[in-house]
C-alpha cells in the first residue's frame, strides 16, 4: 500500500453554491472522511493537508466588518483559526468514520506553522484567491473601498487576492515524523501558517496564504510519501478547460504537463498550482506518482480507475 498525503481543497470543502457556513462544510467533511477513512482500512499511512482560501478569507472579512466592536486579528492569527476550525472538524468526522470500521487509530490536527522568505518576489505580487466570489462589479467596489487586489479566478467569478510565498520549511516536522507510524496527523493546513524566522530565531507571522498544494508537496517529500493525492471539485485535469473542445485528461508525463503548462492550460491560482505540485513531486521521485481527483473519487483514482495520474515519464 504505502505513504499517502492527501490534500484537500478549500473550495471543494465548501458545498457547492449554497452558503459558506460551517454546518454546510461539515457535511462535506462528513463525506470526504467516509473515502478516507476507507483509504485507511486499505491500509495506507496517511497524512492530510487541507485547503482555507474561502474559509480565511471569510474570517478576516468577518473581522473586517466588526472592527468597531472587536479588534481586527492579524492575517496570521486568522490562518491560525482557520487551521484549528477545519482540523477540528476533520478530525471529528474523521475519527467516527474510522470508528464505524473499527480502525482504531488516533487523529490529531497539529497547528503547523511553514517558514517562508520574507524577501520571496510573491509578496509584491499578489495571486492566492480568497473568500468569496463577487461579479465584476461587486469586484471594483471591494477595489475602490477597500483597496483589495480583485482577480478573476478560474471563471467562477472575482475574487479578493493575496500574496502566497512558496513554502521552505515545516516547522513541526519533527512532530509529524514521530507521530506518522501511529497516527493519522491532519497538517499544514492552508499551507501552514506562514512565518518569518528573524534573525534571533524567533518566528514572526506575516500577512500570507501558502499554497496548500505546494505545502502538501514539500510535506510528501519530508515523509518520504509514495503518493502525493491532490483532491478538488474535479475528477480530471482537463485541457481546454470550460470550452466547448474540453478533453480531460487520465494522465500526464511530467514532459507532457510541463507542455500544457507552458500552453496556459491551467488557471493560477487553482488548477496551476495543484498541476506544479505534482510535477515538483515526481520530478524529486521519479518512481513515484501524483493524482488529482475529486474528494469521492479519491479510493477508484488510487485502485487506478480515474483521475489525473502524473508520472515521471
Ligand atoms: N485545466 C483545468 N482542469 C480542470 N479544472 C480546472 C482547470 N483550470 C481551472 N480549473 C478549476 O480549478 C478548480 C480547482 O481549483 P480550486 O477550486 O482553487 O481548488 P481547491 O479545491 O484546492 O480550493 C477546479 O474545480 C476547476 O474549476
Ligand atoms: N491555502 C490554500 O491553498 O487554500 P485553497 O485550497 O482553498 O486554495
Amino acid at each position: 500500500m504505502g505513504k499517502l498525503v492527501i490534500a484537500l481543497g478549500g473550495n471543494a470543502l465548501q458545498s457547492g453554491n449554497g452558503p459558506a457556513t460551517a454546518e454546510a462544510q461539515l457535511e462535506v467533511v462528513k463525506k470526504t472522511c467516509e473515502h478516507i477513512a476507507e483509504i485507511s482500512c486499505r491500509g495506507y499511512e496517511i497524512a492530510i493537508v487541507h485547503g482555507n482560501g474561502p474559509q480565511v478569507g471569510r474570517i478576516l472579512q468577518a473581522y473586517e466588518t466588526a472592527k468597531e466592536v472587536t479588534p481586527v486579528m492579524p492575517f496570521d492569527v486568522c490562518g491560525a483559526m482557520s487551521q484549528g476550525y477545519i482540523g477540528y472538524h476533520i478530525q471529528q468526522c474523521l475519527k467516527y468514520a474510522l470508528n464505524l470500521r473499527n480502525k482504531n487509530i488516533p487523529v490529531v490536527a497539529l497547528a503547523t506553522q511553514m517558514i517562508v522568505d520574507g524577501a520571496d518576489p510573491a509578496f509584491q505580487n499578489p495571486t492566492k484567491p480568497i473568500g468569496q466570489f463577487y461579479n465584476e462589479q461587486e469586484a471594483k467596489k471591494q477595489e475602490q473601498e477597500k483597496g483589495y487586489v480583485m482577480k478573476e479566478d478560474a471563471g467562477r467569478g472575482f475574487r479578493r487576492v493575496v500574496a502566497s510565498p512558496l513554502p521552505k520549511r515545516i516547522v513541526e516536522i519533527d512532530a509529524v515524523k514521530k507521530l506518522w507510524d501511529s497516527t493519522i496527523v491532519i497538517t499544514c493546513g492552508g499551507g501552514g501558517v506562514p512565518v518569518v524566522e528573524k534573525d534571533t530565531g524567533i518566528l514572526e507571522g506575516v500577512a500570507a496564504v501558502i499554497d496548500k498544494d505546494f505545502a502538501a508537496e514539500l510535506l510528501a517529500e519530508q515523509v518520504e510519501a509514495d503518493c502525493l493525492m491532490i483532491l478538488t471539485e474535479v475528477e480530471k485535469v482537463a485541457i481546454n478547460f470550460n470550452k466547448p473542445n474540453q478533453e480531460n485528461l487520465s494522465h500526464m508525463t511530467l514532459e507532457e504537463a510541463s507542455r500544457l503548462v507552458e500552453e496556459g492550460q491551467f488557471a493560477p491560482g487553482s488548477m496551476l498550482p495543484k498541476v506544479q505540485a505534482a510535477m515538483k513531486f515526481v520530478r524529486a521521485n521519479p518512481s513515484k506518482k501524483a493524482i488529482i481527483t475529486s474528494l469521492d473519487k479519491s479510493l477508484e483514482a488510487l485502485e487506478g480507475k480515474t483521475g489525473t495520474v502524473l508520472t515521471f515519464a
